[in-house]
């Protein structure tokens, strides 16, 4: 970068369905903002997700995400899925972020799970004009590139945690505790609100 000119903002999203929003996540996010030198990350909970049914309602994993992310001054925290009705893609994401963030280079960061199925979602070629992708690892699952544009996507291996939101919601039904898993915020929240205490 030559003298006078401004850096564009360089904005990660971190895209989930955050039921509970959990360390893993927290932490993927952190990692990905410091190794890629990003402005901030916005967490983007989703409305309706297209592939998994019977999630906790929008507005309280949307809360919880906004509790566990509020200490962080780079983390903030996106409506566009949950306010959006119709179920979640990611095409429709970062066609909203761009328009939002019209000056920012964009980096949707995923787990290795998710990179690796990302060949289905909808409208993937397009994807890659919107946004960098960076795909972290994640126990119990193979972090490859292999198949996709190598210069649409980065890896990036960040600490192991081996927290899933099942096993978090697995525990608050079974009576065991999730505190250190989850923020304390969240433990709190979904204590307050009776949170995956039975199977719906
Ligand atoms: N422990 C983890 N380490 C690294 N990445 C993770 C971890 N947990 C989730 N991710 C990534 O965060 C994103 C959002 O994940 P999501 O909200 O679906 O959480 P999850 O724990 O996978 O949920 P569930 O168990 O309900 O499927 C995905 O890209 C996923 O791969
Ligand atoms: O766009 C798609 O087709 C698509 C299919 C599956 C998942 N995604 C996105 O991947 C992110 C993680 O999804 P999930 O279901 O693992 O929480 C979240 O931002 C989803 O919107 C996107």
């Amino acid at each position: 970068m030559t003298t006078g000119e401004t850096r564009r903002p360089r904005v990660g999203v971190m895209g989930g369905t955050f039921d509970p929003i959990h360390h893993g996540h927290l932490v993927a996010a952190s990692e990905v903002a410091q190794s890629l030198d990003l402005d901030e990350v916005v967490f983007v909970p989703t409305g309706q997700p297209s592939y998994k049914t019977n999630v906790t309602e929008a507005e309280h994993r949307y809360l919880m995400t906004v509790i566990a992310t509020a200490s962080n001054p780079r983390f903030t925290v996106s409506r566009v899925d949950v306010d959006r009705a119709k179920p979640t893609f990611t095409i429709d994401t970062l066609r909203d972020l761009r328009r939002e963030r019209a000056d920012a280079d964009l980096f949707f960061i995923t787990g290795a799970d998710a990179i690796a199925q990302i060949l289905s979602w909808k409208d993937v070629a397009e994807l890659w004009e919107l946004a960098h992708f960076v795909a972290v690892s994640r126990p119990g699952h193979v972090l490859s590139i292999h198949g996709l544009p190598e210069q649409d996507v980065s890896l990036l291996e960040v600490p192991a945690l081996a927290i899933s939101s099942t096993d978090c919601r697995d525990r608050v039904r079974r009576g065991f505790p999730v505190w250190y898993l989850v923020p304390d915020g969240v433990v709190q929240y979904i204590s307050k609100h009776h949170l995956y205490r039975s199977v719906e």
